[in-house]
Order: C-alpha cells, then sequence, then structure tokens
C-alpha cells in the first residue's frame, strides 16, 4: 500500500512529506507559500496554509495533521483544529491551519516544515438509535469521577 500524492504547480521544488528518522510515527509536511513572500502570523492570528500536495489516502484509513513541538514550543505555533482530519476521498489541496499562540510575529517561509502527517486505519461504524443502553459500573461518571 502506498500513499499517493499529487503535486500543484505552487509545489514545484518542494520535498513531499517524508520521514525524518526510521521510527517516526508522521511524515513532516512543508508549506508552499510563495517564494519571498513570507506568511507572518502575528499573535492570536491563524492562517491556512497551502502544501502543495493532493493525497489519495487508501479506503480505510485517514491522514491526520499535527503540530510540531518544536515550533510550538519555541514560537507558539500550532495548529488549531488539531488533529486536522483528511478524508480519504478529499481531492483538494492539503493545508495546514496554523495559529500563532505565542507573543511574536512569526514568518512561515517557503518549504520550512510547518506540521506532520500521520496516517492511520479508521472504522466507519454503522449508527443504530436505541431506548436503552447497557448498564456499567462507571454509568455517567466522568470528568475526574474517579479522584486525582
Ligand atoms: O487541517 C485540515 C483539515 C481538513 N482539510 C481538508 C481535508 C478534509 O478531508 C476536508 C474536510 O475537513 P473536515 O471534515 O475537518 O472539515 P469540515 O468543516 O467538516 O468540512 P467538510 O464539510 O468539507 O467536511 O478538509 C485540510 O486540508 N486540512
Ligand atoms: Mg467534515
Amino acid at each position: 500500500m502506498t500513499l499517493k500524492l499529487k503535486r500543484l504547480e505552487h509545489a514545484d521544488g518542494i520535498e513531499p512529506p517524508a520521514y525524518e528518522t526510521t521510527g517516526s510515527a508522521g511524515m513532516d509536511i512543508r508549506a508552499a507559500v510563495a517564494a519571498g513572500e513570507p506568511l507572518t502570523l502575528a499573535p492570536g492570528e491563524r492562517a491556512l496554509v497551502p502544501t502543495g500536495f493532493i493525497f489519495e489516502i487508501p479506503e480505510g484509513y485517514e491522514a491526520q495533521i499535527r503540530p510540531r513541538s518544536g515550533l510550538a514550543f519555541k514560537h507558539g505555533i500550532t495548529c488549531l483544529n488539531t488533529p486536522g482530519t483528511i478524508d480519504s476521498d478529499y481531492r483538494g489541496e492539503v493545508k495546514v491551519l496554523l495559529v500563532n499562540l505565542g507573543d511574536k510575529d512569526f514568518s512561515i517561509e517557503r518549504d520550512m516544515r510547518i506540521a506532520q502527517v500521520i496516517i492511520a486505519p479508521v472504522t466507519q461504524m454503522p449508527v443504530t438509535v436505541v431506548d436503552d443502553l447497557t448498564d456499567t459500573a462507571r454509568g455517567a461518571g466522568g470528568f475526574g469521577s474517579t479522584g486525582v
């Protein structure tokens, strides 16, 4: 099984998403903003950043767009909708919704590694609406019901 990628014109010369080490869970994905025209995010600002790639994910799988911890730690840059969901039937450009939670402007340059892509299996489950559900010991307890 492979992840098929189509490169769009504005990603000419940009490395496709890639695993940086042999054991990496995620492939780093890069910004396809125009060369010499960085996208600057002011504190609190968000932007949909183009990656220049369309994915064909095998049926039964999804791609998750997750933040890079280095960008989050050093600059407060993260994915607003993390983990972003790329559906296997999506044939548009993959985009990364970045937000600047830091206190300084942050510039996203062409080819910068802005996020990581995790491929994960998914199950579509049929839904049934019923009147009664099975009892459990937990019941409706949650949100700290078991203590600290
Ligand atoms: O970070 C993201 C999240 C989503 N998408 C694309 C791929 C995904 O398959 C599609 C729809 O995403 P989602 O279901 O999260 O958004 P929605 O608000 O429910 O839109 P839609 O009504 O199109 O499903 O948008 C991205 O490119 N990047
Ligand atoms: Mg949706």
